[in-house]
C-alpha cells in the first residue's frame, strides 16, 4: 500500500464541505458535510435516490460538484486527479469486465494496467475466494462470483482507498458473511473503505461509523451503537401467546405497551431488565424472547419508512431457556 507522506497522518482521509449538486431543479446531494477518517469503514446509507452514488462519484473525481470543496487523500479528486487513480479502488455496482477472458486473465489484464505483477492478482484472487474459479470464463461466473471479481479489480492495486458500492447486493447469505471477512481484514491492514448497502445489518457489523443521507441532506452520522443507543427505541419482548393476559401484561412495571403479534405477546419497554424480572415472577422466562433495537429503527425512524407497531424482523435477539 503507498500512502503520502506529505499528509499529516491524522488529517481525515475524505474531507467534504458543504458539497451541493443538482439536476437540473432535484437536488441530488444539498450541502453535504462530512469527514471520512483514515483506516475508517465508513458507511453511507440512504433509501434510492438520497444522493449516495452522487456523492460518491464527487469523491471519486467522477462527477464536478456544483459548490463546496472537497478534498481525498490531501488533493482535489476534480478537475480528475490521475495522481489519485493508483491510489483508490474503486468497485461499483456496474463493473465492467473482460468476460471473454478467465477470471485470472482479467485480473492479471488489471494488474498490468497498474503495473503490478501477476502475483498480485493471484493473491488478490485468493483474498476474495475465487481461486478455484480462476481459470473461468468471466461470462460463465455467477452473479455472486462477478462480484467478487469486481471486487478484486478495485483490490488488486492495494490502494489504501476503497470505495465500494452495494457490494454485496448479489450475493447468498454464506457468500455476503463470506465477503464481511475479507472486508474485515482490509480494514485490519489499515486502509479506508467507503462503503454503501442497503443492508442495515451489514452496516452496523462492519461500520465504524455511518452517514445516513435522506433527501441529498446528512440526516445522522455518528457509530450504529451510538446512533441506536441515542434514538432511545424500546426493547421488546416476545412471550408465547397465553402466557399472560394482554391487559394484564401492559399493567407490569415498565411495560409501555403490549400487543398480540402472531403468536406472541409482544411487550415495549425501555427498562427490560425490570420487566423480565415481572415475567420471571409470574410466568417464568421458557420461551421468552427480546430484541434490541437496531441501526435499521434508528434507519426507518430517520426515513420516514417506519411502520406502526413493533416489527420483528433484523433485531438482535436473544431466547431464554429453562
Ligand atoms: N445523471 C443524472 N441526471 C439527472 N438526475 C440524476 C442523475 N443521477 C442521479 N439523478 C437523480 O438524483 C437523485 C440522487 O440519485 P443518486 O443516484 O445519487 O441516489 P442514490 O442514493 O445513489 O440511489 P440508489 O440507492 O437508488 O442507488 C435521484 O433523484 C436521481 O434520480
Amino acid at each position: 500500500m503507498t500512502t503520502d507522506s506529505t499528509q499529516p497522518p491524522d488529517s481525515p482521509a475524505i474531507a467534504v464541505q458543504d458539497v451541493h449538486k443538482r439536476y437540473g431543479e432535484r437536488r441530488a446531494v444539498d450541502g453535504v458535510s462530512l469527514d471520512v477518517r483514515r483506516g475508517e469503514f465508513f458507511g453511507l446509507l440512504g433509501p434510492n435516490g438520497a444522493g449516495k452514488t452522487t456523492l460518491i462519484e464527487i469523491m471519486e473525481g467522477l462527477r464536478q460538484a456544483d459548490g463546496g470543496t472537497v478534498r481525498v487523500l490531501g488533493q482535489s479528486p476534480w478537475p480528475r486527479n490521475t495522481a489519485l487513480l493508483p491510489r483508490m479502488g474503486v468497485q461499483t455496482q456496474a463493473s465492467a469486465f473482460f468476460v471473454r477472458q478467465s477470471a485470472r486473465e482479467h485480473l492479471v489484464t488489471v494488474a498490468g494496467l497498474y503495473r503490478c505483477d501477476p502475483a498480485d492478482a493471484d493473491r488478490t484472487l485468493e483474498s476474495v475466494g475465487l481461486t478455484e474459479q480462476r481459470d473461468v470464463l468471466v461470462e460463465n461466473l455467477s452473479g455472486g462470483q462477478r462480484q467478487r471479481l469486481a471486487i478484486a479489480s478495485a483490490l488488486v492495486h492495494s490502494p489504501e482507498l476503497i470505495f465500494l458500492d452495494e457490494p454485496t447486493a448479489a450475493l447468498d447469505p454464506q457468500a455476503r458473511r463470506d465477503l464481511w471477512e475479507v472486508l474485515r481484514a482490509l480494514k485490519s491492514e489499515g486502509r479506508t473503505i467507503v462503503y454503501t448497502t442497503h443492508h442495515l445489518d451489514e452496516a452496523e457489523a462492519l461500520c465504524d461509523r455511518v452517514a445516513i443521507l435522506v433527501g441529498g441532506k446528512v440526516a445522522a452520522l455518528d457509530s450504529p451503537h451510538r446512533l441506536v443507543t441515542a434514538a432511545g427505541a424500546p426493547s421488546r419482548l416476545l412471550l408465547p401467546a397465553g402466557r399472560l393476559g394482554v391487559e394484564e401484561a401492559a399493567a407490569l412495571p415498565g411495560v409501555e405497551r403490549a400487543t398480540l403479534q402472531g403468536g406472541s405477546l409482544v411487550l415495549e419497554t425501555s427498562a427490560p431488565g425490570k420487566v423480565l424480572q415481572a415475567v420471571d415472577a409470574l410466568t417464568g422466562l421458557d420461551g421468552v424472547m427480546t430484541r434490541t433495537a437496531t441501526l435499521e429503527d434508528v434507519y426507518l425512524e430517520l426515513t420516514g419508512a417506519a411502520q406502526p407497531g413493533p416489527r420483528v424482523g433484523h433485531t438482535t435477539q436473544t431466547e431464554y431457556q429453562a
